[in-house]
């Protein structure tokens, strides 16, 4: 599997006042192409720091984030802009969906952004949603708008997909369908896919887990025959 990410002495610090906090601190680790990677930590080890980082939506003080060969760090605004809508698709505890459109319609608004083929309503199929394409935002659950969040990333085909607790608003029946839905990305699709989560039980179908604790890499493992996210004890 080739490499297609690489943390390298990443340093991010926060000032406020006089005093100054190491959200991450000399982290070092890499990624393979199409790998399912699950990052784990207890609340503020810098998990979602590490994912914006990564996503280009935030800057390093100091060390490198290699994409594709490419050094994400020295990008200028207008290259970040373009790395995060041709590379990235983002799954986020917030929706972001646009009001006035439809599930459907913000779903295949990708189609705007990048060159895709898609059938918007086979994305809303596989995130369970079919019945609800016709429906605005503020008509549906908060679940149904984080599925619609995740069928539009999908849909975009990114060659990474980055998300933090994307499970968060759902129960676990439709958790598992998103999970699965991931875990299959990353499988038949080569998407590379890296889940921040608190729930521990996701480790067993990591193909690796990244654990950080106070901004630092506690441990990387890998898992030779991971499980099948449908396998797992919920
Ligand atoms: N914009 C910011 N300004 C100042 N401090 C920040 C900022 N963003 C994050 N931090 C701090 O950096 C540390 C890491 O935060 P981060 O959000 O990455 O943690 P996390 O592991 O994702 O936590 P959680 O599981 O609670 O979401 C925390 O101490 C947090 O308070």
């Amino acid at each position: 599997m080739s490499t297609i990410i690489e943390f390298k002495n990443v340093c991010k610090e926060y000032k406020s006042g006089d005093h100054i906090l190491k959200a991450m601190d000399n982290v070092n680790f890499t990624i393979g192409e199409g790998e399912f990677v699950v990052i784990l930590g207890p609340s503020g080890a810098g998990k979602s720091t590490l994912l914006n980082l990564l996503g280009g939506l935030d800057s390093v003080t100091s060390g490198q984030i290699i994409v594709n060969d490419n050094h994400v760090e020295s990008f200028t605004d207008n290259q970040l802009t373009e790395y995060r809508a041709k590379n990235v698709g983002f799954i986020f505890q917030f929706y972001n969906l646009i009001p006035n459109l439809t599930a459907l319609e913000n779903v295949e608004l990708m189609k705007d952004i990048v060159d895709v083929k898609i059938n918007g309503l086979d994305v809303l199929n596989s995130v369970g949603l079919e019945d609800h394409a016709n429906q605005f935002p503020a008509q549906l659950s908060g679940g149904e708008q984080q599925r619609v969040s995740i069928a539009r990333a999908v849909a975009k085909q990114p060659t990474m997909l980055l998300c933090d607790e994307p499970t968060g608003a759902l129960d676990s029946k439709t958790g598992v369908l998103i999970l699965n839905l991931l875990q299959d990305m990353s499988n038949n699709k080569n998407t590379t896919v890296v889940i921040v989560t608190h729930n521990a039980i996701l480790a067993d179908a990591a193909d690796k887990v990244i654990r950080i604790k106070n901004g630092q890499i506690e441990s990387i493992a890998i898992n030779e025959n991971p499980n099948k996210v449908t396998d797992l004890e919920w």
